[in-house]
């Protein structure tokens, strides 16, 4: 018999009968809690929050919630595959890790952790550009896997070209440039509390060791952390930059780019008509725009632009196998997984991301087969109950 991720759960259950059960919940929503139970409230709150009063945060989890699967019988599901192309590359599940920078305050381990974890599977993991370790050592702990890096989107040209030539020179071959962040939104939690990771020196290693940041000191890091983290903090990413702007990444950029924070359908004609590669509807996990539209509800429509001539990915609330199912059937090819591993990372290192992915494919795989779907390809609009708006 073929070997399926759903076989996961007969693992758990055969562990059990010899006194071994898993060491984090199976229900992915319960992480988050045992995380703020574990770290500091600052840490926390910073991967927990968002914009404004969480309302964003909220509605991308109703408006996936909100719509229902109407599972098919009788379909044959025996022999199961959930692999699929994404930018001509074939993944072996429509998953991808999210770019999470800041990863040591959640563990030690940190990035290296998370993309091994991902490796081991196959499953892409997403650099972020404000990691807290540099691109070449993460790179180092990826084997041989894929290597997709995501860009901020520096105002210092010769620091957007710099990154782009260190994430070519270790392996990366998709390039992610997120446009819903060029500058920080009014976060209350982390107001709150006056806490900034790069504050306190993370999110920074990419800048700190780059040659073309480094040129614009008077003093290194070490000596004036001060003066490093204003830096930093002036030009990691750009409110000045247009449509336009993009020719620069094209003509730097040999592979695939896709524009993350996607949510208006003529933006996405926009990312189309600019000889990009693919789009992220995404809303940051609502950690930027305070009443912003539900990154679920955005799909369809960027979906329907652009679904013929972009990759259309999406982002923005996934906690579960059905919530994956529905991104498909409102026509993604492949979500990325944000907050849910960063809390396995905080509770167990690269144990805890594994266990997080094997979750959640299991789930995935259980719930596309208990619908009729024995591939995500044959996953559609008529797979959702008319939605109840
Ligand atoms: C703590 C934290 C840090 C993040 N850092 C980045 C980043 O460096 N680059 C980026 O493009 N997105 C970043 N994101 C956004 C994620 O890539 C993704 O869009 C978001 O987590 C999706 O929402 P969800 O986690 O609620 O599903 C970050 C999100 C969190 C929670
Ligand atoms: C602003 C970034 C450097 C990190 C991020 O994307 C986030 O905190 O949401």
């Amino acid at each position: 018999m073929a070997r399926h991720w759903a076989d996961f759960q007969y693992e758990i259950y055969l562990n059990g009968m010899s006194g071994t059960v898993p060491r984090l919940p199976t229900d992915l929503t319960r992480l988050e809690g045992l995380a703020e139970h574990r770290l500091g409230p600052g840490p926390v709150g910073y991967v927990a929050g968002s914009a404004g009063d969480g309302s964003t945060a909220r509605a991308n989890r109703a408006a996936l919630e909100r719509r229902r699967i109407v599972p098919r019988m009788l379909r044959d599901v025996h022999e199961r595959d959930l692999s699929v192309e994404v930018l001509g590359r074939p993944l072996p599940a429509p998953l991808a890790l999210a770019p999470v920078g800041v990863l040591s305050i959640m563990h030690p381990d940190a990035e290296p952790a998370a993309a091994r974890a991902a490796a081991a599977h196959g499953v892409p993991y997403v650099l972020s550009s404000a990691s807290s370790t540099p691109i070449e050592q993460v790179a180092e702990a990826m084997g041989d896997a894929e290597r997709w890096f995501q860009l901020y989107w520096s105002k210092d040209r010769e620091v957007t070209r710099s990154f782009l030539d260190r994430a070519k020179a270790a392996g990366f071959t998709v390039l992610v440039v997120t446009l819903d962040t060029p500058m920080l939104a009014w976060r209350p939690r982390d107001l709150d509390q006056a806490y900034l990771p790069f504050l306190h020196g993370v999110g920074t290693a990419n800048y700190f060791t780059d040659p073309a940041f480094l040129a614009g000191l008077a003093k290194p890091p070490q000596e004036d952390p001060n003066a490093a983290v204003l830096r930093f903090l002036g030009l990691f990413a750009d409110p000045g930059k247009t449509w336009p702007d993009l020719a620069f990444l094209r003509e730097h950029w040999d592979g695939p780019i896709v524009l993350k924070g996607i949510l208006h359908p003529d933006d996405a004609r926009e990312a189309a008509d600019a000889g990009m590669d693919g789009v992220v509807v995404s809303n940051h996990g609502g950690r930027q725009v305070a009443g912003s539209v539900a990154a679920a509800d955005a799909l369809p429509g960027v979906a329907r632009a652009v679904g013929d001539r972009l990759a259309v990915l999406f982002d923005s609330g996934v906690r579960t196998g059905d919530d994956v199912v529905k991104a498909l059937a409102l026509g993604a090819r492949a979500v990325l997984l944000g907050r849910p591993y960063v809390y396995g990372l905080a509770l167990d290192g690269q144990r805890g991301v594994d266990h997080v992915i094997r979750c959640l494919l299991a789930e995935l795989d259980l719930t596309l087969a208990l619908s009729g779907h024995a591939t995500p390809s044959t996953v559609g609009t008529a797979d959702l109950a008319a939605d109840p708006g």
